[in-house]
């Protein structure tokens, strides 16, 4: 019921807003530039392939790590998460992403149960409508233009009428990642602005629940169609249904927790994710011809609609594809805490199980010697087809009970935007395009992605 009421009345029209606000804002500065000596061959050493399906030992510092190859242990590890949990982030990492992307247990279930009914999509209904650019063609850095358009969105369909907190809060968050993407990379560790940004943003947060929950309880209209608004009335129904008890619910504290997990596990994986769709479809512009063709037969100059987005067979195709290449969360690891059999194989606690996503996505066993071209046409006949029925050999999303929550959000808010995009530009690589994938946080492009767009 409450899904319903968010797929009907807000997410899709709250995108559009987003897009139009992003695509009538002037193009950012290019800033740094190298010229691309040879992209096909820097392209296809991208995904590294993986001719020996093995599970190798590695020491990463002080921690054994099993590096996990085969989908059948890959399916285990990811089925089992009352056995393999998440790795606990550093206190650092932790003031970034938390709630419910790092909860174990039965927190973590009670966390999952709530938040679900605010993810389902189905009914998602569309309103776009995007302004052209002035110049019929220019030259830019794509990577902020996407920053933005996502980090719209998410603060419409969560936060709707918060809006502009919801902003302040993306550009915090934005601060937050680059600081983890220092820690990550080891360079300096800014743990004390770390802490200012956490506190700004609970202090916002709360005054943001705090309001809503005042305008709730005094039925003021209009505020029922968010995310928030939806988790908070899932939530005062949990602790309802059980007799008024509120351990059933979620606490202030972990409604903020849960709200930053959003925020963070949403804004830059879609805009990464929009970036190397745009980014392949400009290497193959065969592919942006038919994706454009499909799109034009659907919807012509109009606004596309839910039915119609979910008819389009060759921009799924490609967005699958897309997904293989560039999986977004390159890695996803799992811990033990008791000695634990996997396979053939005796696990002592405290060893770190790496199930690297790139890699089984570009495992010639699975996917054939042309692993690692970029060949939409794998998923013609669907993605268990691609996949030659293997199960869990294709998990951008990762798997099981802790598949992520936003995987339906990510993907009908990417295909929007690129249907938009595709109605209104053509775009190939600009000449100061350097494709230099790295993974800090997210699989994103090390010096932006300068693309050339012309109006269509
Ligand atoms: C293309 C975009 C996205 C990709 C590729 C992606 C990928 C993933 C992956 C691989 C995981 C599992 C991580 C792990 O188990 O260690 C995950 C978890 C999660 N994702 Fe996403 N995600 C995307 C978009 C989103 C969006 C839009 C949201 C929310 C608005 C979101 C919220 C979450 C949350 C809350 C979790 C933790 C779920 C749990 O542990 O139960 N993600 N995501």
């Amino acid at each position: 019921m409450i899904a319903d009421r968010l797929v009907a009345r807000c997410s899709m029209e709250k995108i559009a807003v987003a897009v139009e606000r992003w695509s009538s804002s002037s193009p950012p500065m290019a800033t740094i530039t190298k010229p691309t000596a040879n992209l096909a061959s820097s392209l296809s050493n991208d995904v590294a392939s993986s001719p020996h399906r093995k599970n190798s030992f590695i020491w990463v510092g002080p921690v054994p790590r099993v590096n996990i190859m085969e989908p059948e242990l890959i399916k285990e590890i990811l089925s089992k998460n009352d056995v393999f949990k998440k790795v606990k982030p550093n206190s650092l990492a932790r003031l970034l992403i938390g709630g419910i992307a790092v909860y174990e247990d039965e927190q973590w279930a009670k966390h999952r149960k709530i938040l679900n009914p605010a993810f389902h999509m189905e009914n998602v209904m569309s309103k776009w409508e995007m302004l052209l650019l002035e110049k019929s063609s220019c030259d830019l850095d794509v990577q902020p233009y996407l920053d933005n358009l996502t980090g719209d969105v998410i603060p419409r369909t969560a936060f709707g009428s918060s809006y502009e907190e919801g902003r302040t809060l993306f550009e915090l968050q934005k601060e937050q990642a680059e600081l983890t993407r220092q820690i990550v990379q080891s360079v300096y560790i800014p743990g004390w602005r770390m802490k200012e940004i956490n506190n700004e943003l609970v202090a916002i947060m709360s005054e943001m629940i705090n309001k809503r929950e005042r305008s709730m309880k005094l039925g003021v209209a209009g505020q029922d169609d968010d995310l928030l608004s939806l988790l908070l009335t899932s939530n005062m129904r949990e602790i309802q249904e059980h007799g008024n008890n509120k351990d059933m619910g979620m606490s202030f504290e972990e409604v903020i927790e849960d709200c930053k997990a959003f925020y963070f596990a949403g804004q830059e994986s879609t805009s990464n994710f929009l970036l190397w769709t745009m980014v392949l479809l400009s290497i193959h512009p065969e592919w942006q011809v038919r994706a454009r063709e499909e799109v034009w037969k659907a919807f012509r100059n109009n606004k596309p609609d839910f039915d119609g987005l979910n008819h389009l067979k060759i921009v799924t195709m490609i967005m699958n594809e897309v997904l293989r290449l560039y999986p977004l969360a390159a890695t996803v690891i799992r811990t033990i805490h008791k000695d634990t059999k996997l396979g053939n194989m005796t696990l002592l606690p405290g060893i770190e199980l790496l199930l690297p996503i790139i890699l089984v996505h570009g495992d010639h066993d699975i996917w054939g010697k042309d692993a690692t071209r970029f060949k939409p046409e794998r998923f013609s006949q669907g993605i268990a087809n691609g996949t030659k029925n293997q199960q869990v050999s294709y998990l951008p999303f990762s798997w099981g009970p802790r598949i992520c929550i936003g995987n339906n959000f990510a993907l009908i808010e990417a295909k929007l935007a690129l249907v938009m995009i595709l109605q209104r530009f053509s775009f190939k690589l600009s000449p100061s395009y350097t494709h230099a994938p790295t993974y800090a946080v997210n699989l994103q492009p090390q010096y932006g992605a300068h693309l050339t767009l012309s109006k269509f």
